[in-house]
């Protein structure tokens, strides 16, 4: 089995018509490997969601190739897409069914599906299990989403947007629910406009704009973030914030204890992951 699980090649997409048209998906190149997290990253209108709808097989590209599970998308059948497992942004209208009947008319699709009461267990809804899906709250309704993606025990989860409109408390749950799923082996592929969100789940990160790949890489590494500066910052006696941008902020912080003592709100300070991805994007767009 090839280590990747998905791979593009000079990927493109072409909206409009042949007298005005732009492509939305510019040539772009993509590889993830079985077994990781891996989070697209982009502006509104970068070409995300089109990317993943022709990697799901939702659309037909204009160009290019692509490979998902070894297979081409566009010409996939039914045992490929009953691999792949999908979590849309807006949610599957169940109207009066239970979590449980949801689950299982779902699980009837699939020729290999998870045992409904591990779904319950493993998305955290055992004690609604028998409420109506029409009655949870937007953060559990979000749970039976991913039960639903993965009933079919999915080798690869595309994870759209998963938490918006959540609360911390529910985010932090989700969160450690998509870690232990990649912890038993499934690979994810998921967009989101968390910063936060990328950075804890992702173990590499790609950053797509105008339809291209600008990098990819691991959070920790990307846009060059760890050979940034550091930010010293501090409030001077006149009660005004200081910032201090250095190579060498324990030097710095020691100099100024020397000078100034004890200093009040001292911080020593990388630029965040949401530093880095807007001066990205900022670049890219101003070229
Ligand atoms: N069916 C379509 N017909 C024509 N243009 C489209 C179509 N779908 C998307 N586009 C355009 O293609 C570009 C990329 O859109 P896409 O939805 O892939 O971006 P995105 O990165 O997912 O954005 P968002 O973060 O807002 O969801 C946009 O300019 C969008 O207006």
């Amino acid at each position: 089995m090839s280590e990747l699980a998905l791979q593009t090649r000079g990927l493109v997409k072409t909206y409009g018509t042949r007298k005005q048209s732009y492509n939305a998906v510019d040539g772009l190149d993509l590889e993830i490997r079985h077994g990781e997290i891996f989070g697209l990253l982009g502006p509104n209108g970068a070409g995300k969601s089109t990317t993943v709808e022709i990697l799901e097989g939702y659309r037909d590209r204009t160009g290019g190739q692509a490979s998902v599970l070894g297979e081409d998308p566009q010409e996939a059948g039914l045992s490929w897409r009953s691999k792949i497992g999908i979590v849309l942004q807006s949610t599957n209208d169940l109207s009066d069914l239970t979590v449980r009947e949801s689950l299982a008319i779902f699980a009837a699709y699939y020729p290999n599906p998870r045992q409904i009461d591990e779904v319950i267990e493993l998305i955290g809804l055992a004690d609604k299990a028998d409420s109506r899906a029409s009655a949870l709250s937007g953060g559990l309704r979000r749970r039976l989403d991913v039960g639903l993606g993965i009933i079919g025990r999915p080798e690869l989860l595309f994870l759209d947007e998963p938490t918006t409109g959540f609360d911390p408390d529910a985010r932090r749950q989700f969160w450690a629910l998509i870690k232990s799923l990649n912890e038993q082996g499934t690979t994810i592929l998921l967009t989101s406009h968390y910063l936060d969100e990328v950075e804890y789940l992702a173990h590499r990160v790609g950053v797509i704009s105008k339809g291209q790949i600008l990098e990819v890489n691991t959070p920790e590494l990307l846009g060059g973030r760890e050979d940034a500066s550091a930010i010293v910052t501090y409030r001077d006696g006149a009660g005004q914030t200081v910032k201090i941008s250095t190579d060498e902020p324990t030097r710095v912080v020691a100099d100024l204890a020397a000078e100034h003592g004890e200093l009040s709100e001292l911080t020593v300070a990388r630029p965040t992951l949401e530093d880095i991805y807007l001066q990205m994007i900022g670049k890219n767009n101003s070229e």
